[in-house]
C-alpha cells in the first residue's frame, strides 16, 4: 500500500474551541490523486487547508505530511507542499523573475535545471513580457500566475491550491490544468478547492464534500452520488452536490 502525502485523521478544529468549526474530518491523499475540496461558502475549506498549512492547531485529532506532523519534524512538513492561496502573497518590490528565483534557491533547484523551468513557466503562463515587472505592477491574475509558476517551479510531493481559477484568463486556466495534470503524472497528489464544480469533476479523480465542517460525502464520482442516494450512471457532481447540501438550511 502506498504511504498517504497528506493524512487528515478525525481533525476537529476552528478558531475558538468552544465552538470549533471542523468536526471529525478525516481523508487522505495518496501520490497521483488530484483531490477536489468542495463545498459552500463558510462549509469548513479553508479552515481545513489552514490546518493543513500548520497556522491553525488540531483541538482533537492530527494532520501528517509525507508521514510527520508538523511538531515532529517541521522542515520536513512544510518542504513537503507548495501553496497557492486564492489571493495571491508577493513582495511588491521583486520582479516576476526574482521571485521565481528565490524560489529556486529556497528549493536547491540547480542551475541548467532552473534555466529551463523558468522559460518554461514564463511561456506557458505567457508571463514573458512581465518577467522584469515588479510584482506591485502585475493584474490581480498575473500576480495568481507568479504564485503558480513559484509553486511549480518547487515541485513538491503536494499542492495545495485554493480556488486557482477565478483570477486567471482561460489560457491561464488551461495553463494551470495542463500542468496539474503532468505533476499529478509524475506522482504528485494535489488538494484543490474550488466552486467551479465542471472543471473539479473533469480533472479530479476523487472528491470530498464539505458542509457544516463536516465531511458528508467523499470518493470517486460514484461513492459521492451513491452517498447523494443518486443513481451512479449519468450523475454529475453538480447534481450529488446540491443533493447533499440543499434541503437543508442554507
Ligand atoms: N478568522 C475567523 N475567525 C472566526 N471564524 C472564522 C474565521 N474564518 C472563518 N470563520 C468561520 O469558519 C466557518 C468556515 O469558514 P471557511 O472560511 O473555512 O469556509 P470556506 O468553506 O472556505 O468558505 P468559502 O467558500 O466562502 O471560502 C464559517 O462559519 C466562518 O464564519
Amino acid at each position: 500500500m502506498i504511504e498517504p502525502v497528506l493524512e487528515v485523521a478525525d481533525l476537529t478544529g476552528g478558531y475558538s474551541p468552544r465552538r470549533p468549526v471542523l468536526h471529525n474530518v478525516s481523508f487522505q491523499l495518496r501520490p497521483g490523486e488530484m483531490v477536489g475540496l468542495i463545498g459552500l461558502n463558510g462549509a469548513g475549506k479553508s479552515t481545513t487547508i489552514k490546518h493543513i498549512l500548520g497556522l491553525m492547531k488540531p483541538q482533537q485529532g492530527e494532520v501528517k505530511v509525507g508521514g510527520v506532523k508538523l511538531e515532529d519534524d517541521p522542515d520536513r512538513y512544510r518542504s513537503a507542499f507548495a501553496y497557492v492561496p486564492e489571493t495571491p502573497v508577493l513582495f511588491d518590490e521583486l520582479t516576476v523573475e526574482e521571485h521565481l528565483r528565490l524560489t529556486g534557491m529556497a528549493y536547491g533547484v540547480a542551475e541548467q535545471e532552473f534555466e529551463k523551468k523558468r522559460m518554461d513557466l514564463l511561456n506557458e503562463f505567457q508571463m514573458n513580457a512581465k518577467k522584469g515587472a515588479f510584482a506591485a505592477h502585475l493584474s490581480k491574475g498575473m500576480k495568481q500566475k507568479v504564485m503558480i509558476m513559484n509553486a511549480l517551479l518547487s515541485e513538491p510531493p503536494l499542492y495545495i491550491i485554493d480556488e486557482p481559477f477565478l483570477g486567471l484568463d482561460p489560457l491561464g486556466i488551461r495553463s494551470l490544468l495542463e500542468r496539474l495534470v503532468e505533476v499529478k503524472q509524475n506522482g504528485s497528489a494535489i488538494l484543490m478547492s474550488s466552486h467551479i464544480l465542471a472543471t473539479v469533476e473533469a480533472y479530479c479523480d476523487k472528491f470530498i464534500v464539505m458542509h457544516h465542517g463536516r465531511i458528508v460525502a467523499s470518493g470517486t464520482l460514484a461513492d459521492v452520488c451513491e452517498a447523494a442516494g443518486m443513481a451512479m450512471r449519468g450523475g454529475t457532481l453538480e447534481d450529488a452536490f446540491y443533493k447533499l447540501v440543499a434541503g437543508d438550511k442554507l
